[in-house]
């Protein structure tokens, strides 16, 4: 058994980012194969427990204590590093033990494993958070927020399982910067979602692209760019490149941009008309999926009523196959549903999305395997 094991790891080790992937998805058809009915339930019914047992773990930063030493820890160590009582943390270690999270190496002693390392970064604690503060009651209501809505796919983004289990009638987006703490999960959170992953900077053929450029003429518009990581990579892969680069996002949002000496950045509501007129890309990455179809019709149109005639608009989202999608994108997709009432489209909703707007898509190329994420290039029809 061990022999295989190993056999298995070495496999993943030596292969690439398929390999590796498919070897995960192998161990979870071959676990779902061999579980009995009470492996199943057992593991199905308590995987909100473990997220619970990850939160208490970064709130007494026993990732941190793990990370910061090769030498296993002792519960009387920890204690007194956390001032939590021994007997509790006893168990609460056991059960972070149990599922992988830390190592029990000897009676009462644990040392840290590759997951305990995941989870000493301050970005990853920041994930464990939001999932749990934030996404978790929403995902708790989300039963009783669907059969309430006689099953219809949800459209509003004031309606979704978050206002019902925070009590707001304000979208996620609005309500989560009246929630400071909340707010900072998820800013630190985004700012390493999907590091080490490819980008669209990997794929899309920016110099052969790259036409009618002028020092005067806006080159790059990263349109709710967030922090401005996506605009400061594309200007720092192509220095050469004339124009400026500007990050556009709402005024709390770019309060917290990261500082580039030229990377510009501007105010701006995608609801409203486009400031900036005749740029040679817009760029929109992660913005369609927060969004129903015709509230992203509305960015679409806005964006398209700013376009010189040599303009192009690229979306950087995930493009799902029609058929056969990967857990992880469709885990996402519900997660939008929960939360926004937006939605992961396929390939055939975005074809659906875009042509609705007077758009046609001249080329999609997708970068990551499982999640299919993918840069689509589109002009006015
Ligand atoms: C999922 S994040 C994506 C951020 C960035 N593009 C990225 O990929 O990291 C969505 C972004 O949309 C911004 N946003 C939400 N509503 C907006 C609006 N009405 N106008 C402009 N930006 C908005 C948010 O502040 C946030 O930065």
């Amino acid at each position: 058994m061990e022999a295989l094991v190993e056999q298995v790891r070495v496999l993943a080790k030596n292969g690439d980012e398929t390999v590796r992937k498919s070897i995960l998805d192998s161990l979870q058809s071959l676990r779902n194969s061999i579980e009995t009915p009470d492996d199943t339930v057992q593991r199905f019914t308590f995987y909100n427990l473990q997220l619970a047992a990850l939160r208490v773990g970064v709130d007494l930063k026993l990732f941190n204590f793990f990370a910061d030493t090769e030498e296993p820890l002792t519960v009387v160590e920890l204690s007194e590093k956390t001032k939590a009582d021994k007997i509790f943390l006893g168990r609460i270690l056991r059960y972070l033990a149990s599922f992988g999270a830390i190592k029990e190496t000897n009676k009462d002693t644990f040392t840290s494993t590759n997951i305990t390392r995941t989870f000493s970064s301050s970005s990853f604690q920041a994930a464990i958070c939001h999932y749990f503060d934030t996404m978790g009651p929403s995902i708790q209501k989300l039963p009783e927020f669907l059969k309430e809505n006689h099953y219809k796919d949800p459209e509003n983004s004031a309606n979704t399982a978050l206002q019902k289990a925070f009590n707001t009638d304000q979208p996620a987006f609005f309500w989560l910067q009246t929630q400071p703490e909340k707010m900072g999960f998820f800013q630190e959170y985004l700012t390493t979602n999907r590091t080490g992953r490819p980008t669209f900077l990997d794929v899309y053929p920016f110099l052969e692209r790259a036409t009618g450029l002028s020092p005067e003429r806006v080159l790059f518009v990263d349109v709710g760019g967030g922090f401005g990581q996506q605009a400061i990579a594309f200007r720092e892969k192509y220095p050469q490149l004339e124009g400026r680069v500007i990050v556009q996002d709402l005024a709390p949002t770019l309060a917290h941009a990261l500082k580039h000496p030229k990377v510009g950045t501007s105010e701006q509501d995608f609801f409203q008309p486009q400031t900036i007129k005749g740029a040679k890309f817009y760029y929109l990455r992660n913005i369609f999926h927060d969004w129903p179809d015709d509230k992203a019709k509305i960015i679409l149109k806005n964006t398209v009523d700013a376009l010189a005639d040599d303009s192009l608009i690229l979306i950087d989202d995930m493009v799902l196959p029609n058929v056969g999608v990967h857990w992880q994108a469709a885990q996402l997709d519900i997660l939008m549903m929960t939360t926004l009432a937006a939605r992961e489209r396929t390939q055939d909703q975005w074809y659906q999305l875009l042509e609705n707007a007077g758009l046609k898509v001249n080329s999609i190329t997708t970068y990551t395997s499982s999640l299919k994420d993918s840069i689509l290039e589109v002009v006015p029809i």
